[in-house]
This record gives C-alpha cells, sequence and structure tokens, in this order.
C-alpha cells in the first residue's frame, strides 16, 4: 500500500545549514549555536546577518549591516498614506498582507530574482516590515504615524514608533529577544510557503505575501493572539485548572501547546517564560502568567504523555502585553521577526532550485464519461 506522508511529516526536501531542530530532546540551534546562546548574547540584527549569510558576522560587517537596515527604514509616502486609510476593523495580518504586497510596488528591483536583488530586498523588507506594521497599529487606533528614527536599535525603534515614545533600554532588549527567539525556525509552514513560491522563481514580494498568509492560520503563528484571547476568557488564574480540563474532557485544541516537531519541550518558551516571569513579579503587572502556570501545569498533567508541552507562541504574548503591545499585533510582530528567516530560507534553496510539487494518492472516480447537463439528477 502507498504510504501517505500527510502534513508532510517527516519528508527530507532540501538541506540547510541554517537551523537544527532536534525535536525529543528540545534543541534548537542556528549556525550550531543554541538559541539561548543567541537570545542572551545577540541582536535581531546579528541574527538577520548570520541567518542571511550563514556565518556570524565580523564587527565590521555587522555595522555595515545595521546601517544597511536603518537607512531603509522609511515608507515611499504614497505607502504611508495608503496604510492610513485602511479600514480600522480588519485583522493587521490582513493589513499587513496587503501593506507587503503594496510596498513591492515601489521597488525598483521587484521582479528580480539573482542571488543579488533577493539579499537587496531583503534588507530592504526587514527594516521595512517594521515601520509597516507600527504604521497599520497607529493607523489603527486612529493616531497620526510616527516616522523612525535611525539612531534606535530595531527592537527599540519599533517600539518607539508603536508607542510614540522611546522604551526603556530593558524594554528595548526584552523585544529585542523575542525577536531573536522568533528569527527562524526550519521548514516550518511559513517558511516552506515561502519556498514553495520561490520555487516557482516568483519574486520575493510574492514569497513574502505567501508567507504572511501562512504564518497568519491559528495553528502556526497565529495561536500567540489565540493563547491571550484564551487568557482572557479564562479571567483568573483560580479558573485555569477548570477551563482547561473542561476543553480537553469535550477534546478540544488548546492554543500555545503542542507542536509538529518538538515532542519534549521548546527550548523557546522556556526562555520566554523565564522573562514572563520576570515581568510578571514587577510591581502592578497583569495576572496572565499565573494563568499560563496552572495552564502549563493542567496541560502536562493531562496530556504531557502525548509530548505536549508549551510552544513558543505560549508565552510570547504575556511578554509583548506587558509591553503595552495589543494582542491583535502578536502575530505581525512574529513576522517582524521571522521575516528574516523567510528571507534567508528563500535565498538558501533558490541556489540550488527544485520546483516544489509533491503528489496526492487519487481516491476519485475513475471510468466515467461526461453526463449532459440535462440529464443528470
Ligand atoms: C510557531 C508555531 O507554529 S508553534 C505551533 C502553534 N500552534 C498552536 O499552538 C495550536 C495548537 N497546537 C496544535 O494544533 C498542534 O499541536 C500542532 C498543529 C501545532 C501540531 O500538531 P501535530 O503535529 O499534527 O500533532 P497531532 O495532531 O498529531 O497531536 C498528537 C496528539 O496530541 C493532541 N494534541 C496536539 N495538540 C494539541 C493541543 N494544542 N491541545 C490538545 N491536544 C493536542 C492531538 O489531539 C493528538 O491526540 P490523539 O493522539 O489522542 O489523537
Ligand atoms: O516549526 C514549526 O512548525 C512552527 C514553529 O515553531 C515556528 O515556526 O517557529
Amino acid at each position: 500500500m502507498t504510504e501517505i506522508a500527510k502534513g508532510l511529516e517527516g519528508v527530507l526536501f532540501t538541506e540547510s545549514k541554517l537551523t537544527f531542530i532536534n525535536g525529543t530532546e528540545g534543541i534548537l540551534t542556528h549556525l550550531g549555536i543554541p538559541i539561548q546562546e543567541w537570545a542572551e548574547n545577540s541582536t535581531f540584527e546579528e541574527l538577520s546577518y548570520a541567518l542571511l549569510h550563514a556565518k556570524l558576522p565580523s564587527a565590521a560587517e555587522l555595522a555595515k549591516f545595521d546601517a544597511e537596515l536603518r537607512a531603509n527604514r522609511e515608507l515611499p509616502a504614497k505607502l504611508v498614506e495608503e496604510i492610513a486609510s485602511f479600514p480600522a476593523n480588519v485583522h493587521p495580518m490582513q493589513a499587513l498582507r496587503t501593506a507587503a504586497s503594496y510596498l513591492g510596488l515601489f521597488d525598483p528591483q521587484a521582479e528580480e530574482t539573482s542571488e543579488g536583488a533577493r539579499y537587496a530586498i531583503s534588507i530592504r523588507m526587514i527594516a521595512q516590515f517594521s515601520t509597516m506594521i507600527a504604521a497599520i497599529a497607529r493607523a489603527r487606533r486612529g493616531e497620526a504615524i510616527v516616522a523612525p528614527r535611525a539612531d534606535l536599535t530595531h527592537a527599540a525603534n519599533f517600539l518607539y514608533m508603536l508607542r510614540g515614545e522611546e522604551p526603556t533600554p530593558e524594554q528595548a532588549r526584552l523585544f529585542d529577544i523575542a525577536l531573536v527567539l522568533h528569527a527562524d525556525h526550519g521548514m516550518n509552514a511559513s517558511t516552506f510557503t515561502a519556498i514553495a513560491t520561490s520555487s516557482t522563481l516568483s519574486d520575493m514580494y510574492s514569497c513574502m505575501v505567501s508567507a504572511i498568509g501562512a504564518l497568519k492560520g491559528p495553528l502556526h503563528g497565529g495561536a500567540n493572539e489565540a493563547v491571550m484571547d484564551m487568557l482572557d476568557e479564562v479571567g483568573t488564574p483560580d479558573k485555569a485548572a477548570e477551563y482547561i480540563n473542561g476543553k480537553l474532557d469535550r477534546k478540544e485544541k488548546i492554543m500555545g501547546v503542542g507542536h509538529r516537531v518538538y515532542k519534549n519541550f521548546d527550548p523557546r518558551s522556556r526562555v520566554l517564560r523565564d522573562y514572563a516571569e520576570h515581568v510578571a513579579n514587577q510591581q502592578g503587572k497583569s495576572n496572565y502568567y499565573q494563568i499560563l502556570e496552572t495552564i502549563e501545569k493542567t496541560v502536562i498533567d493531562r496530556i504531557g504523555s502525548k509530548g505536549i508541552y508549551p510552544n513558543v507562541d505560549f508565552y510570547s504574548g504575556t511578554v509583548y502585553s506587558d509591553l503595552g503591545i495589543p494582542k491583535e499585533f502578536f502575530t505581525p510582530i512574529f513576522a517582524l521577526a521571522r521575516i528574516s528567516g523567510w528571507c534567508a530560507s528563500v535565498i538558501e534553496y533558490t541556489r540550488d532550485n527544485r520546483l516544489l510539487r509533491p503528489d496526492a494518492v487519487y481516491t476519485g472516480a475513475t471510468d466515467q464519461h461526461y453526463v449532459d447537463l440535462k440529464d443528470r439528477q
């Protein structure tokens, strides 16, 4: 009998030097370096360089790359106008998908697919995704769009544009760590989607728009917002265990737990949990962390034996929420970070491109003949 790899589970379709995951032992490395070391020591700018070049930058290379990102933050004025007129009630991921596509209209290199062009476009998109997302957030709240500043880091500039005031160094660093943790993750659904599009030799903007669409779904990047919905529904920590037990009894899914590859724990969620705990311990903060702690314990007690543990989307929202970021922007922020992984993976795959085209086992009718419309039941 023909074996079907449902969900392409375990199917190896390419080689990559960027990211390694051992889902049984909870190991994630970029360029062989553990994610915990990236989070502790590095920045989003440095990891983006490392992914795009498959090597750690020298100090001079990093300074040049950072300067290029800073120089490319501004959006075309027409796009800013367009974002300001988007309907306020659309989901920000819809707005981002549209804005990213619109951005391509102003890029003279948009149709070029050489590696050099893909790289130059990647720098612009990494820089401009941040500006687009902050602009979408401001416009949605009816606030004036804040122009980017070139004297701030990528993380600090995003929070500045979003809130209209500079973050503290601690807030900027916390957000930077969140970006580092989300920047790449092997052949996840959105990266795979970007690669599938690029495998037809399509352009970078089409690849990124496809990837945004794939990230949006609640089984992937959209889960971080869904977790926050769940926390709001639970309300207070004392109700969390009953709420989760009820959901599991009804065989409903819990958002932010479970993973196609990690069957023990997701190392990113551990890092985020520590930061979420740190933030929660500061005076006057939300009780989201306490609810999540109880949910984690209840889930592991009930279904941990199936390999269900918190994933990266579980704790990220409470960190964002304590940074003053509204929940509808959690998934756009995922895109703000993952753009680096998408671009790097597309560039890497395209070097030895092969059209992606799997197959399905046909189970439909055979030996039929066309029936005229008037003779059909
Ligand atoms: C950044 C990211 O993309 S990380 C993932 C973000 N997504 C989410 O958090 C959404 C919730 N999680 C899920 O839906 C799933 O865990 C997925 C889609 C991420 C991975 O699923 P799969 O690899 O297909 O796992 P699969 O569906 O085979 O699950 C195995 C068992 O665990 C159960 N299970 C998996 N996830 C969950 C969950 N979130 N809640 C409850 N039960 C779950 C399944 O029902 C299944 O049980 P069974 O064996 O009794 O039928
Ligand atoms: O790898 C996956 O399937 C999903 C994930 O955790 C990510 O994209 O960060």
